[in-house]
């Protein structure tokens, strides 16, 4: 009886799996039938740059994993150099009013759902995670990156200013005059830089291993209550998100005003010819 039971419910976990596999082109979700963790593939090409439908699509496979009582979250990319290039930057030049604020409380609400996520999170690197794309793995409990590749914020180097809830993703994973040193200076880190100064936890050699250590992290919780865990995590956090949980318009009105202004958008610009020239040499 026991044995048919368990058996059922093996059954409806693979079809919650296929089912979920199929939630977007632009994301990808696999459920181990076993352990019950659930790997995210980003999977927007060329460089995973994260546009409204993009985010849209990763919060909502987020709390699709998370209804459906996944053991953990891998975040992860289909591009094997690239995990992340942040935000679509067409997103933010001479925007339409109202797709750039959907655009940016898509953003918010995001970064909410990973940061604040009631299951553990683990990010494996696989690839450079520029600004937003080191954000999301920031956010994320656990690294694990690949070496060769890049990682980090540098928006003041290309005239952003970095808006709190940015900053505070950094502030949980690294020491205040660290954050100020990184953020002013618009540090990218190389892999192994980033693994001294612990914004990284571990280094691999490949995406499988890079896998099987945020497995093993997340495997790590199993004699955790759930609960007590979640509240726990979501305790220690709220500091971190108090402002954009409490008050989102301030922080979107505040977003909006400078992308708008022209000392943005004349450095913004300037960065895209610069990306772009960069691939013509
Ligand atoms: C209040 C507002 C301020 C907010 C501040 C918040 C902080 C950060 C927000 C962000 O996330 S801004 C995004 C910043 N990201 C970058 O600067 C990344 C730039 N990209 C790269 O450095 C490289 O593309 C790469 C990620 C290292 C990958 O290099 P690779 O050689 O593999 O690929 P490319 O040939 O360079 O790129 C392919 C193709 O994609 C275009 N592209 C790359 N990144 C972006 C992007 N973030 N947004 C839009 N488009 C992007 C790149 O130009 C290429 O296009 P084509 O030339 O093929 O047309």
């Amino acid at each position: 009886m026991l044995r048919s039971r368990t058996k059922l419910i093996e059954l409806g976990k693979r079809q919650l799996c296929r089912s979920m596999c199929k939630s977007s082109e632009l994301t990808l979700v696999e459920v181990d039938d076993k352990t019950g963790i659930a790997t995210l593939t980003m999977n927007k090409p060329p460089v995973n740059s994260c546009n409204l439908e993009f985010l849209r699509a990763l919060k909502s496979a987020m709390k699709e994993i998370e209804s459906n009582k996944c053991s953990g979250i891998i975040l992860t990319s289909s591009n094997d150099k690239v995990f992340s290039s942040g935000l679509d930057l067409n997103e933010l030049r001479q925007p339409n009013p109202e797709r750039l604020a959907t655009f940016w409380k898509e953003l918010q609400e995001m970064w909410v759902t990973l940061y604040l996520s009631n299951v553990p999170t683990a990010a494996a690197i696989n690839g450079h995670a520029l600004a937003v794309g080191c954000v999301m793995a920031a956010a994320c409990e656990y690294r694990v990156m690949l070496p060769d590749f890049t990682i980090g914020i540098h928006a003041t180097k290309f005239g952003y200013v970095v808006p709190p809830f940015i900053v505070n993703t950094y502030l949980s994973v690294l020491p205040h005059p660290v954050v100020e040193r990184a953020l002013l200076q618009g540090k990218i880190f190389s892999t192994q830089e980033a693994l001294q100064i612990n914004l990284i936890d571990e280094v691999v050699n490949s995406k499988d291993e890079a896998l099987c250590k945020c497995a093993d992290f997340i495997g790590s919780f199993e004699q955790t209550n759930p609960v007590a865990r979640a509240l726990t995590k979501r305790q220690l956090r709220a500091p971190f998100a108090k402002q954009l949980l409490e008050d989102p318009e301030t922080e979107l009105r505040e977003s909006l005003e400078y992308i708008n202004t022209p000392l943005f958008q004349e450095s913004l610009d300037q960065y895209l010819l610069q990306l772009k020239k960069k691939n013509k040499k």
